[in-house]
Formats: structure tokens, C-alpha cells, sequence
């Protein structure tokens, strides 16, 4: 062992949750060790979130300005493909993580970088790449915040075929002449989109429906969009096999015998939290089993183990792994200080992440977009909600005005016997600026009498919130 540190809190992972989490420790007076094995920052900033958005923008950007008699007329060339990818990498910082870095130390959090491991209680071993060991002892918590690793099917001959994982579709500097793309949920339809839209044809494999965590008619307007532009989707099937022929390319076979091709192939069928080799199971825990309560902690484990983020596989999401972890790094504080005790904290409390339950915010940024939170009827229904929808295409004036021919849908749910709203779903262009005031009527369950008084601003795309209260019956 080259050295052994001491500090207060060690955080497995750094990226936007782990660093969250740490800065919410040291702002709240203790000292944290951040353990980082890749880049300072994570997969958000380099190769998910901010690359798949930067590819997708410029697109839709473009296709707005289509969308405008008058404008259109002005528009008469097509994406600049290598100016696309240019600003994609100014936005993964040319895959640099200086910049976080320096912001790591002016917030007083201590890095050391490599592969890290728990070897006993509030203990860690870190080997860098060169197989330098350091030793980290925590005097009061260990927060896992290794995000989560991609998932693959068992695909008969994938080990054999070289495929892009969504890191390598939101960080490559070519766009493949034809790509085929599996799984049909955010990140495969987001990238699908952009894709297509960069000039590739692009061939959607989809096991059910795309989008199927999303309210049905939304999804459609997204897989309306995708086939007008030219994605071919097949959905309610799967590939038996999947081999590279003579010519190079790859060749994804159908049970009926259809054989789809491809210059690659970009396998987005999911992510489970990388909790895998962190010694979780010398310690008797299970790392496909972990639970933790709302202030991430793992009971299980003793008042020290925490887990936050897309390694806490509650919502696999980065603002929603950033609140977890504000909660988190407040708890744990709070408890250091001895202003709270181990137990669950109180619902909504600022040490409890309570909206994971019943307010997540999320948008498919796609064109057209889609935005939702809370619950969707079923899921209201599941947990026992007596449970009102309403729902109705989005055609108000402000929607008229965005683009000619404005196509989207809008869905309210209510939940009848408190009389407050548990969900929203909005599709269409420009909705994703629609949903934080969704966000802030479920999260506060403001009474629909009291909504009804929330007006919205004449003409804009909100007046689609007036038309649901009208159309509930208000
Ligand atoms: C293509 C794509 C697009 C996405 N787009 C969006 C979006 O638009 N909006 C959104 O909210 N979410 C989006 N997501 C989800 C989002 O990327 C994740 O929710 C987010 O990155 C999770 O952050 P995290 O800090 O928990 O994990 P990560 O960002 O994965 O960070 C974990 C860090 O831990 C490090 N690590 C792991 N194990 C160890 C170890 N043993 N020792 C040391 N370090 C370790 C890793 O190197 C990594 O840097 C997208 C995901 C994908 C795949
Ligand atoms: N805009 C965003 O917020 C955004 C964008 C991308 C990803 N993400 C998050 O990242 C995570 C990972 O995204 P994802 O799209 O990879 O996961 P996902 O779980 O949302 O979708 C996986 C897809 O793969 C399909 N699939 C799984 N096994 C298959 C098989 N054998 N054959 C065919 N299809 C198969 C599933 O049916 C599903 O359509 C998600 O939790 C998502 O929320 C968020």
C-alpha cells in the first residue's frame, strides 16, 4: 500500500452524482475523498446526456426553422455534419475533465484517481492503472455513486461482431451510411433521431413498442416522426443471430429469415447499477440485491453505506441521482453533527428523497419531444389511486404559432379522492419547457380549484394546461 488517507466521507464515482454528493458533504462542514476510475464528470457530460442532446439540437433546431412559413423559405441547405460533431465535442470538452477537475478542488473535495474497492467497514482501496494502491479510511460514510453498465441480450454471435455501445454512438466522429439500432427505449429512439437526421438510414429493432414507458399516444407521435423521416422501426420483434458477412457488414437475422444490414450496430437495450467488483460481497451484501431508504442509506449494511444515482437503480436519471445525492450529502451531515438519527427520514424533508416516488421528471429529447411526470393511469391505478384521465391533442393558439401544422398531445391525471394532480405527459415540439410547472403541481399536489387559478400567458403552448382543466371540468 503506497499510503493510507483519513477523511470524513469517501464517494465511489464521480460523476454529476457523485460530485453532488460530495460537495453537499464538505458544504456541510465535513471533509470528502472523491474515487474516480475514468473522467471527473462521468457518463453525463461525455458520453450521454450532454453529446446525445448536442447531436440531437441542431436537428431540431433546423427543423424548427422549417416547421415556419417564412423561415423555411430561408433555409435551403441541410445539417452541417462535421460542424455538428465539432460542437458535440465542445460540449464533452474534447473528452477532457480539466475543467471539472479544477472545479472538484475550488470546492474543497479531495480526488484520487482509480479503480476503487471496499476492504472492510468505511474502508477503501483504490489501484490506479500503473498498480499503485492507496488506502482510504472514512470516519463516518462510503457513498456509492458508480453509476450503472450497459446491458446486453443474449444475441446468438454478438461476441464475435464489433458493436457500438450508446458511449460509442454519442462520442463517434463518423456517421455510418446505414446503422441498426436495438432496443426501442430513450437512449436507442434519442440516438436513432439523431442519426437519422446526421444522414444515416437507420433500421429500429424493437422487442415490444418504442417508447413503451411512455403513454401510447405520445410514443406514436414520436414513431410517426421517426418513419416520416425515413427510420424504418419493426417492432414486437427481436434478432436470433447476428453476424459480419464479406462485404464487412453486419447482419442481424430475424426469426421469420429477414435479414437487416448494417455498417454498424448500436445495441441500446439498457443499464443495471455497476455495483459489480466493489468487494460488496465480502461485506454480506448482495450487489444485485441492495436496497437503501430515501436518504440513500444501506440499512443492511450498518449507518455508514450509502448508495446514490444510477447505482442506486431507483430512476436512472441525472437530475434525479443529483437530488438523491443533495439528500444524501445533507443526511449525512446532519447525522455527523447528531441532528438526526439513522433512521428513515421524514417524507420531503430535505434529507429524504421523496419525489422518486411520485414526481420524476423526465424528457425524451426527440422531435417531437416528450415530457412527463409522475404517474401514468396505470401505474396511479396499481397503487390503489382512484384515478381520473384526461387527455387531448395540444392545438391552442401558442401551438399554432410555433409551427404550421403543430402536432402534439396532452394527458392530465388525477388522482380523485385529494383532488390533486399525480401525472402529466406532454408530446410535441417544445414541450420540455412545459414540464417543470407539471413538475411543481405534482411535487406540491396543488388542488385543481387552486391550479384553475394558474393562467397561462396568452399565446404560448402552457394554454394546453386551461383546455385540460376545462376539458376535466372545471
Ligand atoms: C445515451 C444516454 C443519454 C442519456 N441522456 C440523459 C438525459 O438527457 N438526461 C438525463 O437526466 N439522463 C440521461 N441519461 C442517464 C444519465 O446519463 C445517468 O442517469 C447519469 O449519468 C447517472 O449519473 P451517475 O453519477 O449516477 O453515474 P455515472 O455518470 O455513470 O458516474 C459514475 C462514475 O463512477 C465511476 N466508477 C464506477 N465504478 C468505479 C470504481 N469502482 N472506482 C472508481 N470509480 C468508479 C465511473 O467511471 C463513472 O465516472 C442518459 C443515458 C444514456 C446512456
Ligand atoms: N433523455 C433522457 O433522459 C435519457 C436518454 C437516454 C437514456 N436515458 C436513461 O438511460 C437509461 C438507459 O437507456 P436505454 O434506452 O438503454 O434503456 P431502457 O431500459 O429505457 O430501454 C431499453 C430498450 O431495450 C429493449 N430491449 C431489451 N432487451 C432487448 C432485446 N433482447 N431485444 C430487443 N430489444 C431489447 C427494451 O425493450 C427497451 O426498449 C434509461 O433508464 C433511460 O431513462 C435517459
Amino acid at each position: 500500500m503506497a499510503e493510507t488517507l483519513e477523511t470524513d466521507v469517501i464517494v465511489l464515482g464521480a460523476g454529476a452524482v457523485g460530485e453532488n454528493a460530495a460537495a453537499r458533504v464538505v458544504q456541510g462542514g465535513l471533509e470528502a475523498i472523491l474515487v474516480e476510475s475514468a473522467l471527473v464528470g462521468g457518463e453525463c457530460s461525455y458520453w450521454a446526456c450532454m453529446p446525445s442532446k448536442a447531436l440531437l439540437r441542431p436537428g431540431t433546431a433546423l427543423a424548427e426553422a422549417k416547421a415556419v412559413d417564412g423561415s423555411r423559405q430561408a433555409v435551403t441547405g441541410s445539417l452541417d455534419v462535421p460542424a455538428v460533431l465539432k460542437r458535440r465535442d465542445s460540449f464533452t470538452s474534447g473528452w477532457d475533465d480539466a475543467g471539472q477537475v479544477e472545479w472538484v478542488k475550488e470546492t474543497g473535495i479531495g480526488l484520487v484517481r482509480g479503480r476503487a474497492r471496499l476492504t472492510g467497514e468505511r474502508r477503501v482501496e483504490v489501484r490506479d492503472d500503473a498498480g499503485v494502491r492507496v488506502g482510504i479510511q472514512a470516519r463516518h460514510a462510503v457513498v456509492l455513486a458508480t453509476g450503472a453498465s450497459p446491458v446486453t441480450p443474449p444475441l446468438d454471435g454478438l461476441e464475435q461482431v464489433e458493436f457500438w455501445g450508446t458511449a460509442d454512438a454519442t462520442s463517434s466522429q463518423e456517421v455510418p451510411p446505414r446503422l441498426l439500432v436495438v432496443g426501442g427505449g430513450v437512449a436507442g429512439t434519442e440516438l436513432a433521431q439523431a442519426y437519422a437526421r446526421l444522414g444515416s438510414e437507420v433500421t429500429m429493432l424493437v422487442r415490444h413498442g418504442l417508447l413503451e414507458m411512455f403513454p401510447r399516444p405520445a410514443a406514436e407521435l414520436v414513431a410517426g416522426a421517426l418513419r416520416s423521416e425515413g427510420v424504418e422501426i419493426l417492432t414486437g420483434t427481436t434478432a436470433d443471430r447476428v453476424f459480419e458477412d464479406a462485404s464487412g457488414a453486419v447482419v442481424l437475422a430475424l426469426p421469420g429469415g429477414e435479414l437487416l444490414y448494417g455498417d454498424r450496430l448500436l445495441m441500446a437495450t439498457g443499464r443495471r447499477p455497476a455495483l459489480d467488483g466493489l468487494g460488496l460481497e465480502d461485506l454480506g451484501l448482495d450487489p444485485h440485491g441492495i436496497s437503501c431508504d430515501d436518504s440513500g442509506l444501506v440499512a443492511e449494511a450498518g449507518n455508514w453505506l450509502y448508495v446514490v444515482g444510477d447505482a442506486a437503480g431507483k430512476v436512472l436519471l441525472t437530475h434525479q441521482g443529483k437530488y438523491e445525492a443533495r439528500a444524501t450529502g445533507a443526511a449525512i451531515a446532519a447525522r455527523a453533527r447528531g441532528e438526526i438519527g439513522f433512521g428513515e427520514p421524514p417524507r420531503w424533508s430535505r434529507y429524504a428523497a421523496t419525489a422518486d416516488h411520485a414526481a420524476v421528471p423526465q424528457v425524451v429529447f426527440t422531435d417531437p419531444e416528450v415530457a412527463m411526470v409522475g404517474l401514468r393511469p396505470d401505474q396511479a391505478k396499481e397503487r390503489g389511486i382512484r384515478a381520473s384521465e384526461t387527455s387531448l391533442p395540444i392545438s391552442v393558439a401558442g401551438s399554432a404559432l410555433f409551427a404550421d401544422g403543430y402536432e402534439g398531445w396532452a394527458q392530465m391525471v388525477v388522482d380523485e379522492d385529494r383532488g390533486i394532480p399525480v401525472g402529466f405527459t406532454f408530446a410535441g415540439p417544445g414541450v420540455a419547457e412545459l414540464l417543470h410547472a407539471a413538475t411543481i403541481a405534482v411535487t406540491g399536489e396543488v388542488p385543481l380549484e387552486r391550479l384553475w387559478h394558474a393562467v397561462p400567458a396568452y399565446p404560448t403552448i402552457s394554454e394546453i394546461w386551461l383546455r385540460l382543466l376545462e376539458k376535466y371540468g372545471l
